[in-house]
């Protein structure tokens, strides 16, 4: 059977494709080179929180073994995946940096034949870039390696979820055997394998992130205009969703995509067109329309408190920037404090998971454990993640403790009805 190594073994997607491949049978070595990951990991600790991880890696854990020792992972190996980060440049281009480290070491250290799996989001070009560092070190392509793309669709929040229930597995390669080898590494799954070019590959990853920006864009696009028109989006998005051709996905108006995937890999996407002679207007229109979206929410807020957010007390629920994840990197709610603080606002604020990380972000931003406390004494709150469990907060309690009554829904999660009913001034985002 393959022994598998998994470089950037202890991402959000290094991490989650290792437990699941050893939940699928193989024998894994996940290497990274984060000593503190991989000292914690050892102790079955991890920095990152996935629903469901912690159990799986406890069922599967005498297949998984963690290293900081790349080489020795990449030895120990029949197939390498590479599953480490691709940031964004300050231009917008992926960072191919942690790219470039893995292949150096794969390409010193490969001695026999082995598949290289990528598994990072990389834009074209990326394959040829590995392939010359490889032939630097003389290795040959089809005799000592073949190289694999194979796109990861999952959520964070819902990363084992959708590990363990892809939608569709993408396997990109010049070669077939390469490709029916990993193809067979994922058969038990139900959903389909779809065998295909790299290009083709990359195409398919960048377009599906893509469209889903597109798609939240296109949704905030419309809330501004039923905001003028007096329409409500909510209920707009959703009549809309019913006709099988649109669907019902990514229709949720609000404060616009964040994390550190959509927005990177549509600038990226931008970037490679630009590479490729193509100036794409329609794209950049929909990072433009999330930025602009962000800065909406701000102006909310000044104008429910008579345009001056200057010591005002705001109190704001939710940092994360979705909800069910403590990840706060490239998060809405993140850019709207920023912006508050800025503006001379005196900011409070609560993530049911995000305090740590945003508070590490931001050094100035006061942070509270408790929902209530975010709410003395405020004028105005600003909920910026759709938290379930928001709903279900006191919110007569809530009210009492603040010296104000605007509430600004920057993610639509309440019912205006029943908060105004409270004595909220509710502001949401297209309703
Ligand atoms: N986070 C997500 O939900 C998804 C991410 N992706 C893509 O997957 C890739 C990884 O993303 P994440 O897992 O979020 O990144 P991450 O930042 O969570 O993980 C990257 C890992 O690589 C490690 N690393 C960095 N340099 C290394 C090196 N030279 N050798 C070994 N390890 C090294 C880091 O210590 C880190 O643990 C990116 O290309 C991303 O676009 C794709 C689908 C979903
Ligand atoms: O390539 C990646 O890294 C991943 O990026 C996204 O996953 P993720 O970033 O975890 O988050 P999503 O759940 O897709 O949400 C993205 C952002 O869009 C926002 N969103 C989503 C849906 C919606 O209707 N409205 C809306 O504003 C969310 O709040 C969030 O800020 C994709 O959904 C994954 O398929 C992909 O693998």
């Amino acid at each position: 059977m393959d022994s598998i190594a998994i470089l950037g073994g202890m991402g959000y997607v290094g991490l989650v494709t290792a437990v699941g491949l050893a939940d699928l049978g193989y024998k894994v070595i996940s290497a990274d080179i984060s000593e503190e990951k991989v000292f914690l990991a050892k102790q079955g600790k991890f920095l990152i929180y996935e629903d469901g991880l912690e159990e799986l890696f406890q069922k599967n854990k005498e297949r998984i073994d963690f290293t900081t020792d790349i080489g020795l992972a990449v030895l120990d190996s029949s197939i390498i995946f590479i599953a480490v980060g691709t940031p964004p440049r300050n231009d917008g281009e992926a960072d191919l940096g942690q790219i470039i480290e893995v292949a150096e070491i794969i390409a010193q250290k490969l001695n026999e034949y082995k598949i290289i799996v990528v598994k990072s989001t990389v834009p074209i070009g990326t394959f040829e870039l590995v392939q010359d560092i490889l032939k630097g070190y003389g290795k040959v392509e089809g005799k000592d390696y073949d190289l694999v793309f194979n796109p990861e669709f999952l959520r964070e929040g819902a990363a084992v979820h959708d590990f363990l229930h892809p939608q569709r597995t993408v396997i990109g390669s010049s070669n077939q055997l390469a490709a029916r080898r990993i193809g067979e590494l994922f058969n038990t799954f139900q959903s389909p394998l779809i065998y295909t070019t790299i290009i083709n590959a990359q195409m398919i990853k960048y377009g599906a992130n893509a469209f889903l920006a597109s798609r939240v864009s296109f949704v905030n696009e419309l809330a501004s205009i039923c905001e003028r028109v007096g329409a409500d989006i909510t209920v707009v998005a959703d009549v809309m969703g019913m006709d099988e051709r649109i669907g019902r996905g990514y229709l949720q108006a609000g404060i616009g995509f964040g994390g550190p995937c959509l927005g990177k890999d549509l600038q990226a996407l931008v970037k490679m067109a630009e590479l490729f002679d193509y100036d794409s207007r329609l794209l950049k229109g929909v990072l433009e329309k999330n930025i602009q979206q962000r800065k909406s929410i701000v102006r909310k807020i000044k104008r429910a408190l008579n345009n001056t957010l200057f010591h005002k007390k705001v109190g704001v629920l939710g940092l994360a920037f979705k909800p069910d994840t403590g990840d706060v990197r490239m998060s809405p709610a993140i850019d709207i404090v920023k912006e508050l603080i800025n503006s001379g606002a005196d900011v409070i604020a609560y993530d049911p998971q995000g305090n740590k990380e945003a508070g590490e972000l931001i050094k100035e931003l006061k942070l509270s454990e408790d929902p209530y406390e975010i709410a003395r004494g405020a004028d105005a709150l600003a909920i910026l993640t759709g938290w379930r469990d928001f709903e279900n907060l006191d919110w007569l309690k809530i009210i009492n403790n603040m010296s104000g009554n605007v509430l600004v829904d920057a993610v639509n999660l309440l019912s205006p009805e029943i908060i105004n009913e409270v004595g909220f001034n509710y502001i949401g985002v297209g309703r």
